[in-house]
């Protein structure tokens, strides 16, 4: 497949890296920054132009700025689309926006993907309208599954619950461990070694919930023993409303998607 992003930042970094892992594909981005066309080209061997080239119908397009910049990337583009199929990644922008500045465009697919497709580990939310070609469809899976799982979404508005849930979510995990990595830290570890215990922590507690057939609630009441230690750190976390904080970030973050969907889908 001939598969090019306009927009050469972290999310798009990250579905190229798999691609080029998975090989086998003919990658190209459009990007303004000189030193990431450089960068991406280097790492991924992908062509890196700084103006989009003519498209064809069997080309796929990912449309991969932010959303505050895509009227203005989709204006550009309108008139060398040549029929190609576009995959948005971009959070609340919605397709009837994109279809509007795209000349009526109709070909086009959202996705929320997330970036631990950088390891082939992402998880991916797709959209495709009714109407739209099944084998359309298929392709935008084909794509994700490229570099992670996909999850298909019979509504629109699934888009922005996904992107609460996984597509912000690496940045939730990241900030708890950047929170377990300090308390290590705080309680005398060098770095590094917080670093090492912490991961490890993450990486089998994953792994354990993965494989175990018990629920995620069991397997924690199972490290927590009566009149133990850990009773006394989740009794902490209760007092100060980790979980009620979690959920209502979660909220917050799907209000957002929606508020730029309004924000940006008018014009
Ligand atoms: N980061 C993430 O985890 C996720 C992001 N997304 C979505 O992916 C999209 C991209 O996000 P992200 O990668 O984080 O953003 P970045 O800002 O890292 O990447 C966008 C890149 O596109 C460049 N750019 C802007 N305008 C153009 C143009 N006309 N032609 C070519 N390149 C252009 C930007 O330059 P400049 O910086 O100068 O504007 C920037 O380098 C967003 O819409 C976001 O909602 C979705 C899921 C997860
Ligand atoms: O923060 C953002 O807006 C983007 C969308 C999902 C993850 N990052």
């Amino acid at each position: 497949m001939k598969i090019t992003f306009i927009g050469g930042g972290n999310m798009a970094g990250a579905i190229l890296a798999g691609l080029a892992r998975q090989g086998g594909h003919v990658l190209q981005v459009v990007e303004l920054h000189e030193d990431k066309r450089e960068q991406l080209a280097r790492d991924y061997g992908v062509a890196a132009f700084g103006a989009a080239p003519a498209f064809a119908a069997d080309e796929v397009v990912v449309l991969a700025v932010k959303p505050q910049q895509l009227k203005a990337v989709c204006e550009g583009i309108a008139g060398q689309l040549g029929g190609a199929l576009v995959l948005s990644i971009a959070a609340g922008v919605r397709v009837d926006a994109l279809s509007r500045w795209l000349n009526g465009h109709a070909r086009i697919v959202r996705i929320m993907p997330n970036t631990p497709a950088m390891v082939g580990r992402g998880v991916s939310g797709v959209y495709a309208p009714a109407g739209l070609a099944e084998a359309d469809a298929q392709t935008a899976a084909t794509v994700m599954q490229a570099v992670g799982d996909v999850v298909s979404l019979q509504a629109e508005t699934g888009i922005d619950d996904v992107t609460a849930v996984s597509g912000s979510g690496p940045a939730y995990v990241f900030y708890f461990i950047e929170a377990m990595i300090a308390g290590a830290v705080k309680q005398g570890f060098d770095a590094a070694t917080a670093r090492a215990l912490v991961l490890g922590t993450f990486d089998g507690a994953v792994e354990l919930a993965r494989q175990s057939p018990l629920d995620v609630a069991t397997l924690r009441q199972n490290v927590t023993s009566k009149g133990g230690t850990t009773e006394r750190a989740i009794a902490r976390f209760d007092e100060e409303g980790v979980k009620a904080a979690i959920a209502a970030g979660m909220d917050d973050c799907r209000a957002r998607s929606i508020e730029l969907g309004q924000l940006l889908s008018q014009d």
